[in-house]
């Protein structure tokens, strides 16, 4: 076993294990002696002739890598896995300790499909960062057990003994807010910078947008004049009312991601989420910069900034209902302390039938994030939520369903009550 999985086991026994069946997670731990627990119901379905696994992606120095080898771990499982087997996704983590959820993937096949499946496990737990356990009924025949393959063997080898799987309670949030910070939003330039710093021996695009920042993170000019964003999911009239507002005001508009970094967006959109956020993040420094220069001259209308960057990275991070998501109050929503503070923040609401009956009606071809925020009601609802629960500035919230131009005349009415213009 290698060193660094060898550095999860002295706690193994306060572990929580989650495993995501039809997007419902089901908990479960591991015990050193059986107490007379229930199985966990994840267990409970499970014939004696099924086999189940697990694969967890444990971190290693390098986040760059093990991020990318998490996406390309469930492309090879998918490819080279027997297509009876079913495999879910599954992490384990420290309860209320940051920074300890390790993800992967739960397998379940059955006495025909263990010997291919098991191959590819022992391929994969000699070259790659993962840890492997494989569980099988104990010899009662009633409670299930988790075995830990060692990397030295080819073959299932418990390391000491098997240990007995028992229920665990549901985590008061989503395990996936434990590791956010700094991995899904980050709160500094510089926290930012070196994910994409470190990107560039991988990925030669990474290189190119470490040009474009700006050699200062502060703004570098205080604006004399409001700066306005405007905030909203896709297709509720952010673009029309950016528009008027800009010709209104005699404004400047800016949108967000800036256009400097329009030729890398669709490269690192492929990205897994610690590098594609790192991405975005780093170009609201970009825009900072740029508001800095323009509302010397006038006011200045951004088309998504922060707002955007935090809440759609925790709302794809945490799944299931608004109530996973962190509380309210946490240092997740806080503002990154270095970035620059808009006047006024404005979130465009929309109900869901009317978003999609204006997008059908405009008729362009969708990304994925707006397939799944058609048809995932609840990433729509958790996006929404963090754009609310997000501070320093907090957002504004309007109601888009009127006509453009009540949207608009509501839109003036908050800015000259905030802004004096
Ligand atoms: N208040 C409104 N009433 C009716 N239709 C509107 C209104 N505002 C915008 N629209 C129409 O809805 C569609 C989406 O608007 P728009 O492109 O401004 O949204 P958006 O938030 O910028 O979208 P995206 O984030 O995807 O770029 C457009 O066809 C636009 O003409
Ligand atoms: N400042 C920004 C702007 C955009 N994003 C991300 C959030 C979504 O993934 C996507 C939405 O942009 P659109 O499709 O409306 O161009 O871009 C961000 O993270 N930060």
């Amino acid at each position: 076993m290698s060193k660094h999985a060898m550095s999860l086991l002295p706690r193994w026994c306060s572990r929580v294990f989650s495993v995501e069946l039809n997007g419902a997670p089901f908990y479960f731990a591991v015990k050193e002696k059986h107490l007379g627990e229930d199985v966990p119901r994840v267990f409970r379905e499970v014939q004696n002739r099924d086999k189940c696994y697990s694969v967890l992606v444990y971190c290693s120095r390098d986040r760059i890598k093990t991020a990318k080898f998490y996406g390309e771990l469930k492309d090879k499982l998918l490819r080279d896995l027997p297509p009876e087997c079913r495999l879910s996704p599954m992490s384990s983590f420290l309860p209320k300790v940051r920074d300890s959820l390790v993800k992967g993937y739960f397998l379940k096949g059955n006495s025909d499909t263990s010997s291919p499946i098991e191959r590819l496990l022992s391929d994969l737990i000699q070259h790659d960062p993962v840890l492997v356990c494989s569980y099988s009924p104990a010899e009662d025949g009633q409670q299930w057990m988790q075995h830990m393959w060692s990397e030295t063997a080819s073959q299932v080898m418990d390391v000491a003994k098997g240990y007995y799987v028992v229920p665990s309670e549901a985590p008061e949030y989503h395990p996936s807010t434990l590791n956010i910070i700094n991995s899904d939003v980050f709160y500094s330039f510089d926290e930012a910078y070196d994910v994409m710093k470190k990107c560039g021996d991988i990925i030669p695009e990474a290189k190119a947008v470490l040009e474009l920042l700006p050699s200062r993170v502060e703004a570098r000019n205080k604006p004399d004049f409001p700066v306005i964003v405007i905030e909203g999911l896709d297709a509720t009239g952010k673009t029309t009312l950016t528009e008027s507002l800009k010709d209104t005001l005699g404004a400047t508009l800016l949108p967000s991601p800036p256009e400097c970094l329009s030729p890398w967006r669709a490269r690192f959109d492929q990205e897994p989420p610690l590098i594609r956020r790192a991405f975005y993040a780093l170009g609201n420094y970009i825009s900072a910069d740029q508001i800095g220069l323009k509302g010397t001259k006038t006011p200045v209308i951004v088309d998504r900034f922060w707002h955007s960057t935090a809440a759609y990275a925790i709302a794809t991070a945490v799944s299931g209902p608004v109530c996973n998501l962190p509380g309210e109050g946490s240092e997740v929503y806080c503002w990154p302390s270095d970035l620059f503070q808009p006047s006024l923040v404005v979130l465009l609401t929309l109900d869901p039938e009317e978003r999609k009956r204006r997008l059908r009606n405009r008729g362009q071809g969708k990304t994925d994030e707006e397939e799944e925020l058609d048809h995932n009601q609840l990433f729509r609802l958790r996006v929404e939520e963090a754009y609310r629960r997000i501070s320093g500035p907090a957002c504004v919230t309007v109601d888009a369903s009127p006509s453009a131009d009540r949207v608009l005349q509501q839109v003036l009415l908050l800015i000259r009550g905030k802004c004096h213009l």
